[in-house]
């Protein structure tokens, strides 16, 4: 599996760890360390030096409950950081947004992938990712960050709904002129789901590779986990190592973590295994 797109190519044969870089006051598990550039590139470098193949770079929390953010400040916060990792950093750079103007401005500053929670919903995200001519990152979410997680119901079973989410999504990115060979699909874990939702997408994460796109699941720290384990984020670690070899075991191909030099050792214990199967 590869992405070809602007004299790049993507190589998604082995499963790669996603950093994640936020880069906001209230990011749920990091507390907002990296206010400033010099911490980002820090800790850029020690993710990198950790085995991270990507960096997704956040401008805007999506924890539940999060407040949104204006698209000025988003840009101060991201594009300045996406300039500098392309310039010292041999990683592929996301770009975790879902506004039209941050998808631009972080394309020309050297970002290589579009993340979007929101799918390209937002006015202007289709044509602006479009013109982007990056690979996008295509989640599942139902609702919004604000209310999403206060009563997550599902008339009919959730693969199901996510699968006619992405059957749906993956078509409406083709017709607007994006290749289908430049899209990715994500769960969307903790996204307005309740914990057997999240639980059940894990168990049938495989079935979703009947698309013949590349997977991208995000599980490190999040609730589902907390409530399985009962523990706080900062105690996570062993249940998100845990998410990402299940999910990689299954062929997931970009696992988006926090603790990623463990992830990276967790992942090539995959892929020894993956390589016999
Ligand atoms: C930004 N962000 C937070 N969680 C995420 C997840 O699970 N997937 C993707 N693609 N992005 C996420």
């Amino acid at each position: 599996m590869e992405i070809k797109f602007n004299q790049h190519t993507m190589d998604l044969t082995f499963p790669h760890v996603m950093g994640i870089l936020n880069m906001t006051p209230d990011s749920f598990s990091d507390g907002g360390q990296y206010n400033n550039l010099d911490d980002a590139m820090r800790r850029v470098d020690h993710m990198v030096q950790s085995g991270a193949t990507f960096i997704d770079v956040g401008g805007e929390s999506t924890r539940p409950g999060a407040n949104e953010v204006s698209v000025e400040q988003e840009l101060e916060r991201v594009v300045p950081v996406v300039e500098k990792i392309a310039k010292y950093f041999d990683v592929w750079i996301s770009v975790d947004t879902s506004k039209p103007q941050v998808m631009l401005e972080s394309a020309k500053a050297g970002a290589h992938l579009i993340n979007d929670i929101r799918a390209l919903t937002l006015p202007g995200a289709l044509d602006a990712a479009q013109q982007t001519g990056l690979p996008v990152c295509l989640m599942h979410m139902q609702g919004d960050p604000k209310t999403m997680q206060q009563a997550p119901h599902y008339e009919e079973d959730i693969y199901q709904t996510v699968n006619d989410f992405f059957t749906y999504h993956i078509q409406r990115c083709v017709d607007a002129g994006i290749d289908r060979q430049k899209i990715m699909l994500d769960p969307g874990f903790g996204f307005g789901k309740a914990l057997s939702h999240n639980y059940r997408l894990l168990a049938k994460l495989a079935d979703f590779h009947h698309f013949g796109l590349p997977l991208l699941v995000g599980m490190s720290r999040k609730t589902m986990i907390g409530q399985v384990l009962n523990v706080p984020p900062s105690e996570r670690i062993i249940g998100s190592i845990s998410c990402a070899v299940i999910a990689a075991m299954q062929g997931a191909h970009i696992i988006r973590v926090h603790d990623v030099k463990e992830t990276f050792d967790a992942l090539r214990v995959v892929q020894a295994t993956l390589a016999e199967k």
